[in-house]
């Protein structure tokens, strides 16, 4: 597993243009050496703004959006089409902007979907579709995702991988359901660590102030149960992208504030 790295921008605007202009040039670089990329979103705040910068990006149209996988990390457990679903917002952000493949958008499962209110049955479906992707070159029942994106709770929560509760313990299955959220909706389906380590990079998002003490504390050594944030690495690189304002609490020796 890959040691962070950190890229610190001025404000959350220039974090997100910069985090999009970096997303494209991955997908079209996977795109030319392996003829796909695949992606992984995420939820929140951050990965919104990313997407909605990259929906505005100049170089947008670099990308063959048809031969692109997308992929959710979590999704909060509610019906579809709420406006609340990472996958609505992910919708209206960029996806509903460029050619994508139908067959390519890989939605996680809605609460009145096939399997109802049974949020276990939702995960395992998920895992299935995953390991239906993974190829023999992939390390294990998930495809090796180019970039994995994850925003930053304030509680260091990634994905729906909250401190303490059993789905960040979860050490062999790819894809679970959470009850007992912190964050509104208390149910929800999300990628397990060992799922999230799979990835070629892991991408952290973090901007604004609320994010300061998150970042500093899963970026000081703490343990991956109580600040799941240090625990999402990927397999060639981990990168935090995070603003100013996130940045602010890190230790010196990581990120050493400007002088005056
Ligand atoms: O609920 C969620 O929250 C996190 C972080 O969101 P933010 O608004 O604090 O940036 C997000 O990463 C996750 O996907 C989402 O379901």
């Amino acid at each position: 597993m890959s040691t962070p790295q950190l890229v610190v921008h001025h404000d959350k605007e220039l974090m997100a243009q910069a985090a999009a202009a970096r997303l494209i040039t991955k997908i079209v670089d996977a795109q030319a050496s392996r003829g796909s990329a695949s992606v992984v979103l995420t939820g929140g705040r951050n990965g919104n703004g990313l997407l909605a910068a990259l929906a505005t990006a100049p170089a947008r149209d670099a990308v063959d959006w048809s031969r692109l996988d997308l992929w959710w990390g979590d999704e909060r457990f509610l019906p579809e089409g709420d406006p609340e679903r990472n996958v609505t917002q992910a919708r209206e952000a960029l996806l509903d902007a460029v050619p994508l493949d139908p067959k390519r958008v890989h939605a996680m499962p809605a609460s009145d979907g096939p399997h109802g209110h049974d949020v276990e049955a939702a995960a395992e479906s998920y895992a299935e579709e995953l390991a239906r992707a993974a190829g023999p070159e992939n390390h294990g029942a998930v495809p090796t995702f180019d970039v994995l994106m994850l925003g930053v709770g304030p509680d260091t929560h990634v994905a729906s991988l909250f401190p303490e509760l059993p789905a960040v313990r979860e050490t062999e299955r790819t894809v679970v359901g959470v009850h007992g959220a912190p964050k509104p909706p208390p149910t929800r389906v999300t990628l397990t660590l060992p799922a999230i380590r799979a990835a070629r990079e892991v991408w952290l998002l973090a901007a604004g102030e609320d994010k300061a003490q998150a970042a500093a504390i899963a970026l000081s050594g703490a343990g991956e149960i109580q600040a799941p944030a240090a625990g999402a690495r990927g397999r060639a690189r981990t990168l935090w992208l995070l603003d100013s304002a996130a940045a602010s609490q890190l230790p010196r020796s990581l990120y050493p504030p400007a002088s005056s």
